[in-house]
């Protein structure tokens, strides 16, 4: 889908939303481009679980996830994190609405590797008929969260769920925007990143942490046919462009 632009908002990098960011999405709404925005929130998450004494365990960047773990991630994404962008959005005169797995199957999952993960997931399909209308006419804003035939809510890795739903919709550009100027390699910006090179870093651990999920999922969306998928802090910039060669 030509018009349609995904872009991930990690959560630290929610809160350090810039007027530029909201001037783009301006821009691009004139342009009749349809916007959805993925948020994240795992710092928040983490935050809430260390009050309350929960376990924090992550396996390559992603939240190992219990029961326990579910219900106060659920209530992070749904209470907290997505709130605080509809609001920031909204003050910027965007017209916005809130999404999430209980609307209408809006992204219905599957278990990652329950053995490994826990309540963890991807997501294999997106209610269509009822997101791309909505696009029309507001900014579509969707929690991470997906939930199995059966009914069972999955938490998703924020840049997994946005690589998935950019797959399963054709859009033509994915924007994972953190709190880095891009993927960097001792402190200077890698322009432009192939498979290849990108394994590379992760066996030399210069690819660490909350990296691994973002390329992994930057790269599977590129493979899936999404035209460009970028690493930024900012609209602006194109940050590390994600390449196939
Ligand atoms: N090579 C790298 N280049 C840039 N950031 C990296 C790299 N390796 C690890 N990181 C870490 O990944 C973080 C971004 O991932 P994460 O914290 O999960 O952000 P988000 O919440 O936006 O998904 C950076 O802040 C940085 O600490
Ligand atoms: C399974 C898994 O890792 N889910 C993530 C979902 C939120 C997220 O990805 O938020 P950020 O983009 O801010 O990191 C988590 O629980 O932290």
């Amino acid at each position: 889908m030509k018009d349609l632009v995904i872009i991930k908002i990690g959560g630290q990098a929610i809160s350090e939303l810039t007027d530029d960011f909201f001037d783009q999405l301006a821009v691009w709404r004139t342009q009749g481009k349809k916007i959805l925005l993925l948020h994240g929130g795992g710092p928040l998450i983490t935050k809430l679980c260390q009050q309350l004494q929960v376990p924090v365990v992550k396996k390559d960047g992603v939240r190992v996830t219990d029961a326990q773990t579910l219900a106060l991630t659920k209530l992070v994404l749904l209470g907290q994190a997505q709130p605080l962008l509809l609001q920031k959005l909204s003050d910027h005169q965007l017209p916005v609405v809130g999404l999430n797995a209980a609307d209408n199957q809006m992204l219905v999952g599957k278990y990652l590797d329950q053995s490994v993960y826990g309540e963890v997931g991807t997501v294999v399909s997106v209610n269509q008929d009822k997101l791309l209308p909505l696009l029309d006419s507001y900014i579509g804003v969707l929690a991470p969260l997906a939930m199995t035939p059966a009914g069972n809510w999955l938490n998703v890795n924020a840049d997994q769920a946005a690589a998935d739903v950019a797959s399963l919709l054709g859009a033509k550009k994915l924007y994972l925007m953190t709190d880095v100027a891009g993927v960097l390699n001792q402190h200077h910006l890698i322009p432009r990143l192939t498979k290849l090179v990108s394994q590379k870093l992760v066996a030399e651990k210069i690819i660490s942490s909350g990296m691994q999920p973002k390329i992994k999922a930057a790269f599977a969306a590129c493979t899936a046919g999404v035209e460009q998928v970028a690493i930024t802090n900012c609209l602006q910039n194109p940050g590390t462009i994600i390449t196939k060669e």
